[in-house]
């Protein structure tokens, strides 16, 4: 499999490179040259799989060139052997039409951890044959940068600096970042937001002398395999509920895009998806462009759902890209528009091919602890505040009742017990392969939100050639 970027003029890679390069060198996001294509039949083959098995299947085609079946097995059996559920990610059923996709059974409690665990692997098995040493800086609003720095804690050849807006995180997300002390892990404060946050880091990768100087990586959704692995639980869930016969929709708690993109990506290699339900907080920038057309960004408001607090959306340029016909040259000049004025109009004609798929909706904080509390006395299960916007946009939503809605469940409770515990008098405890969290010694650097801060910072931390 080959990559291209979204803006036409960065290097054509391989899987591997790709996997290490993170941003392309032109500002734009790699993409599978084609869309890999399941028929009928390659779908209905994987009923019955184990997680492990349905993940070889579903990624051996992006992997192709870079990794024998094998190779990819093992470090599936790997990644996912951490997991605390046998099924990886169960399905919960909630009422006749509804379900939770729990995804957060990992070692950080998100959803992030199901490609993390595994990009861990790949730069790992990547790095064995090169001489080289990877500065990873990546940008989070909360569960990113935990699930990464487990991922790479005390691997060699790697150097993890990331990036969380100061005070805008839980304080359990903080924690789990924060008490890991291993000397390649670097965690900074930024002063500002996840946005500024996120600006940080694609700016470093545009500054192509710093790029090289210390060969930066990205762990973000910028980088396509994090996207590949999170396809793998859309076909998984689909084929529980009947699919290649039935076709399912999925409601996505969303911030940067990048797991209701892995759904869109599903879609196009043949899954029968009905619709994928983008579900925002107040932060609406994505419903605002799906609904109207308005890309335009504007404050951002701390909301109970921290890791959704998202304006500027990174992989919305990976849809562009398809609705611009895949013409990078034309993605680019919008993009360069976007960049200049913080807005971007959706045309009509976009709008609407979009709307063949997506669906969106603006969960304000009422709706969100309404979710909370019906999925606690009508299902008897408790859920975090992000999960309860992806459930309250999937219970508003106008489906044919023969479709099974299934609403990502993004983080363990545990992470956000204090809203938790407002919306429904019960407060979860975190499980006990996270426990001892608020005992251990934290370690962490403020800065203020410019490049030359971080760069420094980078400088004097990483052990990469000066
Ligand atoms: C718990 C949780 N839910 C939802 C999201 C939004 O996912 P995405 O950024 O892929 O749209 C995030 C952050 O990425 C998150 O941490
Ligand atoms: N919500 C995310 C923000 C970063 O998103 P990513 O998927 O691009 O890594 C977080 O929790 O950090």
């Amino acid at each position: 499999m080959r990559y291209i970027s979204t803006r036409g003029q960065a290097p054509t890679l391989d899987f591997e490179d790709v996997t290490l390069t993170g941003l392309a060198a032109d500002g734009g996001l790699y993409v599978p040259e084609v869309w890999p294509s399941f028929t009928a039949e390659d779908i209905r083959a994987l009923a019955g799989l184990s997680y492990v098995d349905t993940a070889v299947a579903v990624m051996r085609p992006f992997v192709a060139g870079s990794l024998s079946d094998e190779e990819l097995r093992d470090l599936c059996e790997a990644a996912y052997g951490r997991f605390s559920h046998a099924a990886v990610t169960p399905l919960v059923q909630l009422d006749a039409r509804h379900f939770l996709l729990e995804l957060f059974h990992g070692p950080t409690l998100a959803f992030k951890d199901v490609a993390l665990q595994l990009l861990g692997l790949l730069f790992e098995r990547f790095l064995k044959c090169r001489d080289t040493h990877l500065t990873v800086i990546g940008a989070t609003s909360g569960d990113t940068g935990s699930a990464a720095i487990d991922a790479l804690a005390g691997r060699e050849k790697v150097d993890i600096f990331m990036l969380h807006p100061l005070g805008r995180v839980s304080d359990v997300q903080r924690r789990q970042m924060t008490t890991v002390l291993a000397p390649n892990v670097h965690n900074i404060a930024i002063e500002g937001s996840f946005d500024d946050a996120q600006a940080l880091v694609k700016a470093a990768f545009a500054d192509r002398e710093f790029t090289q100087r210390y060969t930066l990586s990205a762990v973000n959704s910028i980088n396509w395999a994090r996207l590949m692995a999170q396809i793998v639980y859309y076909f998984y869930a689909a084929v529980r509920l009947g699919a290649p016969d039935r076709a399912v929709a999925f409601s996505v708690p969303t911030g940067n895009f990048g797991d209701v993109f892995a759904g869109y990506v599903a879609a196009r290699m043949g899954l029968p998806v009905a619709r994928l339900i983008v579900a925002t907080n107040v932060n609406d920038i994505l419903h605002r462009a799906l609904s109207a057309g308005d890309y335009s960004t504007g404050i951002v408001t701390p909301t109970a759902a921290p890791s959704m607090d998202i304006q500027v959306s990174s992989n919305f340029e990976r849809l562009l890209f398809d609705l611009h016909g895949r013409d990078g040259a034309a993605l680019a000049e919008a993009m360069r528009g976007f960049e200049a004025t913080r807005a971007l109009a959706i045309p009509a004609a976009m709008r609407q091919e979009a709307a063949a798929i997506f669906d969106s909706a603006r969960i304000d904080a009422d709706g969100m602890a309404l979710a909370m509390r019906w999925a606690c006395q009508e299902a008897g299960e408790i859920i975090d505040p992000h999960t309860a916007i992806g459930l309250a946009a999937a219970r508003s939503a106008d489906l044919p009742r023969e479709i099974p809605v299934v609403t990502l469940a993004t983080a363990h409770p545990a992470k956000f017990s204090d809203a938790v515990e407002r919306a429904t008098g019960q407060r979860p405890s975190l499980p006990a392969r996270v426990g001892g969290l608020f005992e251990r010694e934290e370690r962490y650097t403020t800065l203020p939100a410019t490049l030359e801060a971080i760069k420094a910072h980078v400088a004097e931390r990483s052990v990469a050639p000066a």
